[in-house]
């Protein structure tokens, strides 16, 4: 059977860790005496872009619910098309790296994940990785299934064209992101560019629960952020992690609504000019790094400032 290997888009594109992907795939394959399949969602760039790294096969998926990514959408729709493949190759990029345990637990497979080389063998799958924060190399043995994340830019792009055929197919997938949620997406403001962003964390307790948020920032001309878990768990796209996985983000205003304030959170917003904390816990450790702090319940606070900024804008 093929070794898989996911080709990451934007916009349309193939990016450079989908040509990596490739590459490595391309890599394993000729270990196994196996050939290349990629997978695509929402590619508009010509399938050749990947025939030339060593994909013999495109799976092309066109869905509207791939459009942005959410992690349990990408690893459903994979984990479909690959069926009972020994092999699943992916880079380690923010959304690889946070949708190859999903896809690890649908197929049933092992995650290795950071790898930084071709591996020593296929079967057993022997391979070297980064470990203890990139400060030192592991070599991991895995037996049976396995997905493979590779670190970004460590085995690069290496050319090998071969000729190459396309296919369409169709995954069973549905976002947890509402329409109102992904067309808002495309008339954002650009979140790592703005001067205002409001931001919201697991106290907003569901997804459903943002259209406060989305409307404070609206009134505000701000843009909107999440923290980690949000995203990881499908609330909000992926893009709008901020962090030190996440965006690093240095805005005017930075508010947050319902986050604690991890270090991790810290890490990508903490030089913002001025943070404003909402939340219903007087001791969240977001309160010493704010400028402004109201303790209260975001569900009674929100509404309240929005109806104040009205009030103030004349609106
Ligand atoms: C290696 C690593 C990297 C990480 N990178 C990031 C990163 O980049 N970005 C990131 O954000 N996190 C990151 N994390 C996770 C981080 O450690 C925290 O777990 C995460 O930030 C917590 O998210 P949260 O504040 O939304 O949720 P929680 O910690 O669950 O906090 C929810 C907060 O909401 C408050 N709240 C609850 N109900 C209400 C209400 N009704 N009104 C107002 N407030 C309410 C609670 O008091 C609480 O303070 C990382 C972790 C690790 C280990």
């Amino acid at each position: 059977m093929a070794i898989f290997v996911f080709a990451e888009t934007a916009e349309g594109k193939y990016k450079k860790a989908a040509i990596e992907a490739v590459s490595y795939a391309k890599a394993v394959a000729d270990k196994a005496g196996d050939s290349v399949t990629a997978i695509a969602f929402n590619a508009t760039d010509p399938s050749d872009v990947l025939y030339k790294y060593g994909a013999t096969k495109v799976l092309k998926v066109n869905n509207p619910a791939l459009a942005i990514f959410t992690p349990d959408a990408y690893a459903k729709a994979i984990a479909q098309l690959v069926g009972d493949a020994s092999t699943v190759i992916l880079t380690h990029t923010n959304d690889g790296g946070t949708f190859a345990p999903l896809l690890a637990v649908a197929l049933d497979a092992n995650i290795v994940s950071n790898v930084t080389a071709a591996p020593e063998s296929v079967s057993p799958f022997v391979v070297e990785r980064k470990s203890y924060s990139g400060k030192g190399i592991m070599v991991v043995q895995a037996e049976g299934k396995n997905v493979i994340t590779v670190l970004q830019g460590s085995f690069g792009v290496i050319e090998s064209a071969v000729s190459g055929s396309e296919e369409t197919v169709s995954v069973d997938v549905q976002s947890k992101l509402t329409a109102e949620n992904q067309a808002a997406q495309s008339a954002k403001i650009n979140l790592i560019e703005a001067e205002r962003v409001v931001s919201a964390g697991r106290g907003m307790k569901a997804p459903e629960n943002w259209g406060m948020i989305e409307e404070l920032a609206d009134v505000l001309g701000a843009a909107t952020a999440c923290s980690k878990p949000c995203s990881d768990i499908g609330w909000r796209p992926h893009s709008e992690h901020v962090g030190q996985t996440g965006k690093a983000i240095s805005p005017d205003l930075y508010i947050a609504v319902g986050i604690s304030g991890a270090i991790q959170h810290l890490a990508g917003v903490g030089t913002s000019r001025v943070i404003v904390v909402i939340n219903s816990d007087p001791e969240a450790p977001f309160f010493k790094a704010a400028d402004y702090g109201v303790v209260g319940d975001a569900f009674q606070v929100v509404p309240a400032l929005i109806q104040k900024i009205k009030a103030f804008k004349g609106v």
